[in-house]
């Protein structure tokens, strides 16, 4: 490491696909100097990303930490899709820019986000290192049992139909933090995480390396998500097109965003439905009830891909707030070495926390993800090397 002792910042940028969340930390002690989140980009007063990037530069300006400050040592962007050329992070380059370009269509919710804050960045510091760290990356050494789609070969290979995964980053972030509050070693530690915020995801990993993952392609396989539908017969899109007359551009908006929670019962926010069901609302409870029966099934999946558990790990907005789904996800499966404690359940918590009891011989913890810290960590890794 060569690091500056007066170049120690750095500012992190995860562009979603309506939000742009931002975090600048000093590397130097960890701390974290800002952060903040600018939500429904496109609904309202924030017209597009670019806009939302300006209300992200001068926010940090209004604190008297501009983009301009001479302590950044490198921006950090969070890349959802870097197919099967990126699997470290990498320092961004027109050529790199035109690479990620490429894989648009690939994740096109979320990848013309990443591109936005890049181009706007590089546009406010030239001289600046900026750095992709990629959501596929950490499930670059899935298995091909895992990766591999029972498809036609070379199909497969000449169009890059294959299980990439994403959500990568805080399925690493989580299960580094889980063996660190079981005090185990990271090397020894097999845990299950479930990332479930907007988009949501389930991982299986074992001494540090995921084995499987539950999105693919895109982030549209896997779990029941906001407003997606996660696992369906792919017939279902034939059946759409022949007989419902649909387009695909119709089918893919259908199963992107007018599915998940929010096509089943109009409410897309966990919290909504949790209120809907305490008034006795049939429509939020089925789509209650189809969410946390596929997060069971990926539980049992990936408790045999991984022959012995030593933890599941619940992150993101619902995983780390609703106690509810925590709750019906592990019900009942004491066969699997899980016991969920009610009372710890049900207690909020800001730090990663244990909500087992005792006995349980599989640990269940809440832990909350940080996506930025981690890129930060990376970023600041790749540009003092
Ligand atoms: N207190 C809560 N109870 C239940 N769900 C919550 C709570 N707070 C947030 N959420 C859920 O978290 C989701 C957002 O999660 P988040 O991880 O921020 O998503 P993303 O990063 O994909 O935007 C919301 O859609 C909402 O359903
Ligand atoms: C990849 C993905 O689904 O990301 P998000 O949850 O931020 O939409
Ligand atoms: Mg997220």
């Amino acid at each position: 490491m060569n690091h500056s002792p007066d170049r120690t910042r750095v500012l992190v940028v995860n562009s979603g696909s309506s939000s742009v969340k931002y975090q600048l930390l000093d590397m130097a002690d960890g701390n974290r100097l800002a952060a903040g989140l600018v939500e429904r980009i496109g609904e309202g007063p924030v017209a597009d990303h670019t806009a939302a990037l300006k209300q992200v530069a001068d926010e940090l300006s209004a604190q008297g930490l501009g983009i301009d400050s001479p302590a950044l040592a490198a921006v950090g962007h969070r890349v959802v899709h870097g197919g099967t050329r990126f699997t470290e992070p990498t320092l961004i380059t027109d050529e790199v820019l035109a690479e990620i370009e490429k894989l648009v269509p690939l994740a096109p919710l979320h990848n013309p986000a990443n591109i936005t804050g890049i181009k706007v960045a590089r546009q406010l510091r030239p001289d600046l290192p900026q750095v992709a760290v990629f959501d596929t990356a950490f499930h670059s050494t899935m298995p091909e049992a895992a990766a591999r789609y029972a498809i036609d070969t070379d199909t497969a290979d000449r169009y890059g139909v294959r299980r990439y995964g994403f959500h990568g980053t805080s399925h690493a972030y989580v299960s580094k933090a889980v063996a660190e509050l079981l005090g185990k070693d990271l090397a020894e530690t097999h845990t299950i995480v479930l990332h479930l915020g907007n988009g949501a995801s389930a991982s299986a990993v074992a001494g540090g390396v995921c084995v499987d993952t539950s999105m693919g392609l895109t982030p549209l396989e896997g779990l029941v998500m906001g407003t997606r539908s996660g696992d369906i017969d792919p017939a279902a899109i034939f059946h759409l097109a022949r007989v419902g007359g649909m387009s695909v551009d119709e089918i893919d908006t259908l199963l992107n965003k007018r599915s998940g929670l929010l096509g089943l019962c109009g409410d897309n926010d966990m919290r909504e439905i949790g209120r809907r069901m305490g008034e006795g609302d049939q429509d939020a409870q089925l789509a209650f009830d189809v969410y946390i029966h596929r997060l069971r099934k990926y539980v049992g999946a990936y408790t045999a891909v991984l022959g012995r558990v030593d933890a599941i790990a619940f992150t993101a907005g619902v995983g780390e707030n609703s106690a509810a789904v925590r709750e019906a996800t592990l019900r009942g499966l004491a066969v699997l070495g899980v016991e969920v404690d009610t009372v710890r359940n049900a207690l909020r918590g800001t730090s990663a926390r244990l909500i087992s009891t005792e006995n349980s011989p599989v640990a269940v913890a809440v832990v909350p993800t940080d996506e930025e810290r981690e890129i930060a960590t990376q970023t600041y890794r790749l540009v003092g090397a």
